[in-house]
């Protein structure tokens, strides 16, 4: 596990909270970007050397969806950088850690992405992101 890559943040709105982060910062966002097989639209922010993740959910059934109904809007999962995807899934499950897609998949930003089961990790929901390089 590398640096922190983003902190990822449940909104009910996107373009509000759009309008709100970037008074917050002082910054527009840099891109927003719908993940469909997430089910959530996102945008960036970038302040210094971090990254702010803003997820609206756009279907029911999305993990967004559920998050926000039952916990309301807030902080939904903190990213980690890793250099190799895979390899850091065989070493997370090894120290016993619940890998819930242990197959990457596709993203925001140019990411491969899996998650870790909040309950093996004291409530906090964890993201791991490998930079897909251009090949
Ligand atoms: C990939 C695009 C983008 C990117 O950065 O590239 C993203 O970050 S997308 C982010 C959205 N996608 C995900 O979150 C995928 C991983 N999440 C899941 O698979 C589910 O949300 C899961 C398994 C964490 C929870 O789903 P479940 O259906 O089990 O919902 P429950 O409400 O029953 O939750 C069970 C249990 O976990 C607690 N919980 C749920 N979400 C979170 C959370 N974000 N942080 C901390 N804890 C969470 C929930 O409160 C339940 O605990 P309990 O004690 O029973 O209340
Ligand atoms: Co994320």
């Amino acid at each position: 596990m590398d640096k922190i890559e983003h902190i990822g943040i449940a909104v009910k709105d996107l373009e509000a909270s759009n309008a709100l982060f970037e008074k917050l910062l002082g910054v527009p966002h840099y891109k927003t970007e719908e993940v469909a097989s997430e089910g959530v639209r996102t945008s960036f922010f970038k302040s210094g050397p971090n990254k702010i993740e803003l997820l609206e959910a756009t279907k029911p059934d999305s993990p967004i969806a559920k998050y926000l109904d039952k916990k309301g809007e807030g902080i939904h999962h903190i990213a980690f950088s890793v250099e190799d995807i895979v390899t850091e899934i065989e070493r997370l499950k090894a120290e016993g850690f619940v890998v819930l897609n242990e197959t990457p998949k596709k993203g925001a930003d140019n990411k491969l992405v899996a998650f870790l089961h909040p309950k093996g990790t004291n409530g906090v929901l964890v993201e791991l992101c490998q930079e897909i390089k251009e090949s």
